[in-house]
């Protein structure tokens, strides 16, 4: 085990604790996404862990050995770990490769260039090595943050929202770079998400925080499958909720299907279809049993009444 939370308490204010006795483990080279919505206390455990913060009590243990918080360093944050924050906390007037350079020894100026080169490329921030951060966007400042935080290789890197300002296409390509980076170097993540999707494919283990507590802590797929409640199935995509009442009028095993988790078939319950858009590889339809509300995908259009099984 890399990293050990034991019955951390923390508060901000007195008499009302953020996390109330949370507990979490992250193995070496595990990927973890830490979802939740906004406000749930994803940044300040971010922030605890990495030691900018004091707690009031339980423990952190991390390679191995007991943190200390903020007095446990000379400089914050712990040596062995790094955190790209909300903030990115770039050198304002160093360059792109400055920056993502800082880290790195400047004894070998070569295999230094090689580096900032290969991680530039990873962020996609090739032909921006000479641009001071000032003149890029927040998207591309969030990139440079991410880069120099591989550049010193730590054995945990720390993301709070990584992808929240990088637009769709962007997106896709760092994801996939940068967990491929992760995976090649034996490097554990801990990845803070609003938006499970993002990094379901990705994650080996899905730890979900609501108001502070830890209500789920299960791989990908088990999540998928059987979400705590209706709050962690939200975090997953659209969905559909039924109640105790509706799973029995319905005949139904389980309380939330995702909309693909519905096929249209002969023998199934009858619906009316409401509408039939179309959303690129799928229709996104809405259909109506009763008076419940259903959104179903399909492959071709729908109209009419369809047949449903859940
Ligand atoms: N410095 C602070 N002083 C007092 N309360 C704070 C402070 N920072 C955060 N909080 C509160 O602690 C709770 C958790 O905040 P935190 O920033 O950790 O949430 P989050 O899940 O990261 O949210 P987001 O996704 O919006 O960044 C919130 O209710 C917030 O208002």
């Amino acid at each position: 085990m890399l990293l050990e939370v034991k019955n951390l308490y923390f508060n901000y204010q007195t008499n009302n604790p953020l996390f109330h006795n949370l507990n979490l483990h992250v193995d070496e080279g595990q990927i973890v996404a830490l979802a939740g919505e906004s406000g749930c206390g994803k940044s300040t455990l971010l922030s605890l862990i990495y030691g900018l913060m004091d707690w009031q009590s339980g423990e952190i243990i991390f390679d191995g050995e007991k943190l200390f918080g903020p007095k446990g360093n000379l400089v914050p944050g712990e040596s062995k770990m790094k955190f790209v924050a909300q903030n990115y906390d770039l050198m304002p007037y160093g360059t792109v490769y400055d920056n993502v350079g800082k880290y790195i020894s400047n004894i070998n100026l070569t295999s230094k260039k090689e580096k900032v080169d290969e991680l530039l490329d990873i962020v996609g921030l090739s032909e921006y090595a000479k641009v001071i951060p000032k003149n890029l966007s927040g998207g591309q400042q969030q990139r440079v943050a991410i880069a120099r935080a591989l550049a010193i290789l730590p054995k945990m890197l720390l993301l709070d929202e990584p992808f929240s300002n990088l637009d769709f296409s962007r997106k896709f390509e760092l994801r996939d770079k940068l967990f491929s980076y992760a995976r090649e170097n034996n490097m554990s993540l801990i990845i803070s998400t609003h938006n499970l999707e993002e990094v379901l494919p990705w994650a080996d283990k899905i730890v979900v925080l609501q108001n502070g507590r830890l209500i789920q802590n299960d791989s990908p797929k088990e999540t998928y499958e059987n979400p705590y409640n209706d709050y962690v199935a939200k975090l997953l995509g659209e969905v559909n909720i039924f109640t105790e009442g509706e799973k029995t009028q319905f005949n139904l095993s389980k309380k939330h299907y995702f909309p693909h988790q519905i096929k249209i078939a002969e023998g199934g319950v009858e619906a009316s279809v409401l509408e039939s858009l179309f959303a690129g590889s799928y229709y996104r339809n809405k259909v109506r049993i009763n008076d419940k509300s259903i959104v179903v995908y399909s492959q071709n259009k729908l109209s009419g009444n369809v047949n449903l099984e859940f």
